[in-house]
């Protein structure tokens, strides 16, 4: 058996009556750095949403780990294989950073240590250990909400990293962030996930940055997969084509 971590199979999805997703066959191997690049509006996220569960399949189907996601029994389980970053960080800002961080526990944890760990912090080690990872063990007690934009993101990161899934999704990850934070979030989370032999999918808007960070590059258009290749083999006539700009020379 080959060590496929995630494939998709003739994976649609119509909105409507409108087509989003268009037979997308996908194959990702442990340890690979993807980048999902296309236009807006091309279904990047809700290809990245349909890996999550979030969203209904049309036709087709997705496995991880040669596994039909749908039958993974329940959602703690399956945020054991698939964990996502948001553009927009998802944290509870009045919450102290810690409580944020352990959030990502919370699929080890049952209710009654979830709820307590809200009075006081349940294995704040783990959460310790996390924020060093993202250069933040400093600011543990600090509310989330004093926190800037990158160090946000970080804590997010941080939090991933509790919950520990195999497999990290993150839609537009840096794209609220300006260009200097932009480039250390980019660079920590592909160091961290490298390190701890995870696999990464991100969609970014910057083809730029996507050279820079990752190792095989998917442009999507249309809900169609264009081209997937190593990101060093992409041609910037490619870029032109899947982005629509016209030739100028
Ligand atoms: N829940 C929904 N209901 C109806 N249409 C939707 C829904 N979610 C997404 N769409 C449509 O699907 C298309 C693809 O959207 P999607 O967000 O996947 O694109 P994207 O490539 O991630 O774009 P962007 O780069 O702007 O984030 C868009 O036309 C969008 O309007």
């Amino acid at each position: 058996m080959s060590s496929s971590l995630l494939s998709l199979h003739d994976v649609s999805k119509r909105f409507n009556q409108k087509t989003v997703l268009d037979q997308i066959s996908l194959n990702v191997q442990a340890g690979e750095i993807i980048a999902l690049v296309g236009p807006s509006g091309s279904g990047k996220s809700t290809l990245m949403n349909a890996i999550m569960r979030s969203v209904e399949l049309s036709s087709g189907a997705i496995f991880i780990e040669h596994k039909n996601i749908q039958d993974y029994r329940n959602n703690k389980t399956y945020a054991q294989k698939v964990g996502m970053l948001h553009q927009q960080y998802d944290l509870v800002k009045q919450l102290e950073v810690v409580h944020n961080v352990l959030a990502g526990r919370l699929n080890h944890w049952g209710l009654w240590q979830s709820l307590l760990s809200l009075i006081k912090p349940q294995q704040r080690h783990i959460a310790e250990q996390a924020l060093s990872a993202v250069g933040l063990a400093e600011k543990i007690n600090q509310p989330t909400a004093e926190l800037s934009g990158g160090e946000q993101q970080r804590v997010a990161i941080a939090r991933l990293l509790v919950q520990n899934p195999m497999l990290i999704l993150a839609d537009e990850p840096v794209s609220a962030l300006d260009p200097a934070n932009a480039q250390n979030v980019l660079a920590l989370l592909t160091k961290l996930v490298r390190e701890q032999h995870k696999t990464l999918i991100a969609s970014m808007h910057s083809v730029e940055y996507a050279k820079a960070y990752f190792d095989r590059m998917i442009g999507i258009k249309d809900g169609k997969i264009v081209f997937d290749l190593q990101t060093n083999q992409v041609s910037q006539q490619q870029l032109n084509a899947l982005y629509g700009l016209v030739k100028t020379d």
